[in-house]
């Protein structure tokens, strides 16, 4: 039975990019039905057979997929495919029933959150998570302290990424917009340089116009400086605008993995698991 260990912190976010100019590096295009796993280069993360349930509910049926370096993988799936349980297994906070996790070779099922978050993952729980009595800036130092030595260059890195955040350091987070929320978050997330960003509906609620900065300054982070990403959503057309691959998750397995494009372009895929 899934056990629920509580709840990590995290956040970033950017400038925009469309599909044509991406910049993505070459797609993966190993389409795998159902079931994941390619034989190309070793993931960053490799999820193997994964399975969750909460109690008598089983969120995860052996879900197998990879996340590769400079890469954004976007998980898709209709309410309840298993999405944020799968985020949630993987960075520790619901223990799996089955399966591996491995981070960079290194098999991690079972370790804690923290030790999750010192061997460079970090999650972005949905719902943007502040303090809403602190400021910007003290909501970026407080998340620091789960994130071990965090210099002020990396807080200076942060505002650099994010010049709105900047701009709003001194104001209290309940002051903020959503958009500012998700980019503190993801800002937070981003202190200590993880590898792999656990995204989780960084959409949600969100203007066109926002999302489209934030993924395009999530593509920029992927493509110039290798960082790894996995981006559940639900908004399957704008994840799928800014990812490399994409997994379908339908009632906890996972029903195809493949190039981005090819699956934004599979008209019944799309018709039957994506809403669009
Ligand atoms: N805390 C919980 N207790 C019991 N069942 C749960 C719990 N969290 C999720 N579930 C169930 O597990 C299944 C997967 O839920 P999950 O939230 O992972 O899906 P999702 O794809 O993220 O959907 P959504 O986009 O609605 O969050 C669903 O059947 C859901 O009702």
């Amino acid at each position: 039975m899934a056990e629920a260990h509580g709840s990590t912190a995290a956040g970033a976010a950017g400038v925009g990019l469309s599909k044509g100019d991406t910049g993505r590096g070459a797609a993966t295009g190993s389409s795998v039905i159902a079931g994941g796993g390619t034989a190309t280069a070793q993931g960053v993360l490799e999820v193997e057979g994964l399975s969750a349930s909460y109690g008598p509910v089983k969120a995860l049926d052996g879900v197998t997929l990879r996340a590769e370096q400079g890469r954004i993988t976007a998980v898709l799936g209709a309410n309840g495919a298993g999405k944020t349980t799968l985020l949630r297994t993987i960075s520790g906070l619901v223990r799996p029933t089955a399966g591996r996790v491995l981070l960079n070779g290194e098999d991690v099922t079972r370790s804690p959150v923290e030790a999750m978050v010192t061997k460079g993952m970090s999650h972005v729980p949905e719902g943007r998570g502040v303090i809403a009595e602190l400021t910007v800036d003290e909501n970026l130092r407080v998340g620091s302290l789960f994130r071990g030595k965090v210099g002020q260059d990396e807080f200076d890195r942060v505002y650099d990424l994010f010049p709105r955040i900047k701009e709003r350091r001194t104001s209290t987070a309940h002051t903020l917009s959503g958009g500012e929320r998700q980019m503190l978050v993801i800002g937070r997330a981003l202190l200590a340089r993880p590898k792999l960003l656990l995204l989780d509906e960084p959409s949600l609620g969100l203007a066109p116009r926002i999302v489209a900065q934030i993924f395009a300054l999530l593509r920029r982070l992927v493509d110039t400086e290798g960082l790894s990403v996995l981006l559940v959503e639900q908004n399957a057309r704008s994840a799928l605008s800014v990812a490399d691959t994409g997994v379908v998750l339908n009632l906890g397995r996972v029903v195809v993995t493949d190039d981005a494009h090819r699956l934004a372009g599979d008209e019944d895929l799309r018709h039957a698991y994506l809403g669009f």
